[in-house]
């Protein structure tokens, strides 16, 4: 297997100021991540809100930049390259964000929007771009009026479609989705999911797809990467979930899913208290408060990410 994103030991604080005491303190959102992605194993990204899902896809593609660690996409260190030397990177990693409509020049038509993406990485003619443009347009559901159309013309349904196409115009290798259809109606969420996962089979996109929602993952990814307060804590098969999670994250996460069957169903474990704030006070396991089989050991040491069996890896002191 050939690996196409890998990130090493990723670190990213933000600086955040106190509105009322005018302090100024750093938080971390990723706190030593190291994740690798092989080419045509799209990973399913879940975790709650704020454990920094949206940063390490950003910084996967280079749009934002790590404090420490290191980021090789496609076999190249994009660690440190400037703006300019990301150019030939971002042809081959995009990222499609939540919000479809705001991410579109509302004084541009779809059309040239998709044909900037194309000029500023491939020379063409304008012919050529004006029927790459159609193809794709077609490809993501499109029809050729659609070319002609402004952002606001559009239904919430159709300019995701037309951001998918302007993502994948290029044919990039690696894709990060950013929570793709979670502001689309659950009629049209199937549809852009069977797209997704048909211009991966077509084209051999890879993707980093974000979500809250778990029932969407399965239609695009082979593997699940579970994620607590800036960390990984587990990443697995996503067909072996039911019977492989360990991580007591990765199964409070998944009670909180419902199961149609009732007989299927198992007692409902409780997550005990506050998500913590700022990981840098946390020394040990960022879980350990909210454990319900937290040890003297969890309370001291970091648990690193470390492979239990092929394919399933879990950062949890339970497991040796
Ligand atoms: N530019 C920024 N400045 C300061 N803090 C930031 C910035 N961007 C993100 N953060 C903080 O970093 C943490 C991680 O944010 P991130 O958007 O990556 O989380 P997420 O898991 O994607 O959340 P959600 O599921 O709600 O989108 C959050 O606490 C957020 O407030």
């Amino acid at each position: 297997m050939t690996v196409l994103v890998r990130a090493e030991d990723i670190v990213k604080s933000y600086e955040v100021s106190n509105q009322i005491s005018r302090n100024k303190t750093t938080f971390k959102a990723l706190d030593n991540v190291t994740i690798e992605i092989e080419k045509g194993q799209s990973i399913g990204l879940i975790g709650e809100s704020g454990c920094g899902k949206s940063t390490l896809g950003k910084i996967l593609v280079g749009l934002e930049k790590s404090n420490t660690g290191k980021v090789i996409v496609n076999q190249v260190d994009i660690t440190n390259l400037k703006l300019k030397e990301m150019k030939p990177i971002r042809k081959n990693a995009q990222m499609i964000f939540q919000n479809t409509t705001s991410t579109f020049n509302p004084r541009s038509t779809i059309g040239q929007s998709i044909e900037e993406v194309i000029k500023n990485f491939e020379k063409t003619s304008k012919e050529d771009r004006v029927n790459i443009v159609k193809d794709i347009l077609k490809k993501v559901g499109l029809d050729e009026s659609f070319y002609n159309r402004y952002p606001n013309e559009l239904s919430g349904g159709q300019c995701q479609r037309a951001n998918i196409a302007r993502a994948i115009v290029l044919k990039p290798k690696f894709v990060v989705c950013d929570e793709p259809v979670s502001s689309l109606d659950f009629s049209i969420r199937k549809n852009i999911l069977n797209l997704l996962r048909q211009l991966s089979e077509d084209f051999g996109v890879t993707y980093l797809f974000i979500t809250h929602d778990l029932s969407t993952i399965k239609y695009v990814c082979k593997k699940i990467a579970v994620m607590y307060l800036g960390k990984i804590v587990e990443i697995l098969d996503i067909d072996k979930i039911e019977e492989k999670m360990s991580h007591p994250y990765t199964k409070i996460l998944f009670d909180a899913v419902l199961v149609a069957d009732p007989t299927k169903r198992g007692k409902r474990r409780e997550v005990m208290g506050e998500i913590s704030q700022n990981v840098d006070l946390i020394s040990g396991c960022n879980f350990q408060r909210r454990c319900n089989k937290c040890m003297e050991i969890c309370k001291e040491k970091v648990p690193k990410l470390k492979e239990i069996e092929k394919g399933h890896s879990i950062a949890c002191h339970m497991f040796k």
